[in-house]
């Protein structure tokens, strides 16, 4: 049986593609982190533009995230039932991390043949420029070990920050999942199997993202323009601006902003196939500051690594083949941004 870290365990990195750059006391950004200009790099113009805000606890919610889903493939929910303490103390415990020295965050390097540990973005091969990013990846439970290594006598709060954040995490992943399959109209039997696949599934990750501040932004990107490879991907970013997401006809890059207390949700590569297309698995990227540094929090849920995904819907076309979730990530793993299209009918 695959566990979930596995499929990234099995596609190790080189190290140079792992080791963030020192972002201490830099006066200028180096050429390995100068991006090109790309020409659709202009935010939107229309400042009244924004992703639907939903509310988990009203009445029409199935209808609102669906139209969400279908129309954005983002959006941010309120009374999504993670406290405000618990989010207070997930943002704490990431500055706490990524404020340690270079060389203590250097003792839990992800491994080249790793899944949890510090380090820069998975998809960093892909490019031949570094992000002004640097993370900490957390799949499984061996992030105690990393913890008590940069804290020996004081890991404990981290911990237990993490462990409660990734409960609450996987109880409002299956509700919106849940929302979500209610959506897609399927059989009574296709949505309990769905249903209970969903609630029994390990394949999840928590990302701390740290993304220092850059002494010349419009020269660096914090994270390039991806999708995120799982069924649906929870963030919480703190109150600086950062995140955009492209939106088609015209709209290009679209900022999203953080309602107070709100969390952000975006449709990922798996909810998609799943789908047959109809929830667009949104493009996102992250710039950054010349004056403040951002951090922002991930929770990354999928469907079992041996299961199949494919499209649901029995009444279209299917638009995906069929194949594992440990089949799609090691294509996404191998192609990055092409991965759909190789499995495009
Ligand atoms: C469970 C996941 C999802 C991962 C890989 C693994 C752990 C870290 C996630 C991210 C976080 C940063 C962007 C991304 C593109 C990356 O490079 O690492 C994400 C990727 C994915 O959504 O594919
Ligand atoms: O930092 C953010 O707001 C987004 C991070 C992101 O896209 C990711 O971790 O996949
Ligand atoms: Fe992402």
């Amino acid at each position: 049986m695959t566990t979930f870290s596995e499929v990234y365990t099995n596609n190790p990195l080189q190290l140079h593609h792992i080791i963030p750059l020192d972002f201490n006391s830099l006066q200028a950004v180096p050429d390995s982190h100068i991006w090109p200009k790309s020409d659709d790099d202009v935010p939107t113009s229309d400042e009244y533009l924004s992703i639907p805000i939903v509310d988990l606890m009203d009445p029409d919610v199935v209808d609102r995230v669906s139209h969400a889903c279908q129309t954005w493939g983002i959006f941010q929910v309120t009374n999504h039932g993670l406290s405000p303490s618990l989010l207070e103390g997930v943002e704490e415990e990431t500055w706490r991390l990524f404020s340690l020295p270079v060389p203590e965050k250097m003792k839990v390097l992800r491994l080249p043949d790793g899944a949890t540990g510090y380090g820069t973005a998975r998809i960093a091969p892909f490019y031949s420029k570094s992000m002004w990013h640097e993370g900490f990846t957390i799949i499984g439970g061996s992030f105690v070990e990393h913890a008590k290594v940069l804290w020996p006598n004081d890991y404990k709060r981290f911990c237990d920050v993490i462990d409660e954040c990734q409960k609450s995490m996987k109880t409002l992943a299956h509700k919106l999942l849940h929302i979500i399959l209610k959506s897609l109209n399927l059989s009574e039997e296709q949505e309990s199997n769905w249903a209970t696949m969903i609630h029994q599934s390990e394949t999840n990750a928590l990302q701390l993202n740290s993304y220092p501040t850059c002494p010349d932004p419009n020269q660096a990107i914090g994270l390039p323009p991806h999708t995120d490879s799982l069924l649906l991907t929870i963030l919480h970013h703190s109150n600086t601006s950062g995140l955009q997401i492209f939106r088609d006809g015209g709209f290009g890059w679209v900022p999203v902003s953080s309602f107070p207390g709100a969390l952000t949700v975006n449709v990922g590569d798996l909810l998609h196939i799943l789908s047959n297309g109809k929830f667009p698995t949104v493009y996102h990227r992250v710039v950054v500051s010349g004056t403040c540094h951002r951090v922002s929090m991930g929770y990354f849920y999928g469907l079992p690594v041996d299961s199949t995904v494919e499209p649901l819907s029995k009444v279209e076309f299917p638009m995906y083949k069929s194949l594992t979730v440990r089949e799609y990530i090691g294509i996404k793993n191998e192609c990055h941004e092409k991965a759909l299209s190789l499995i495009r009918i």
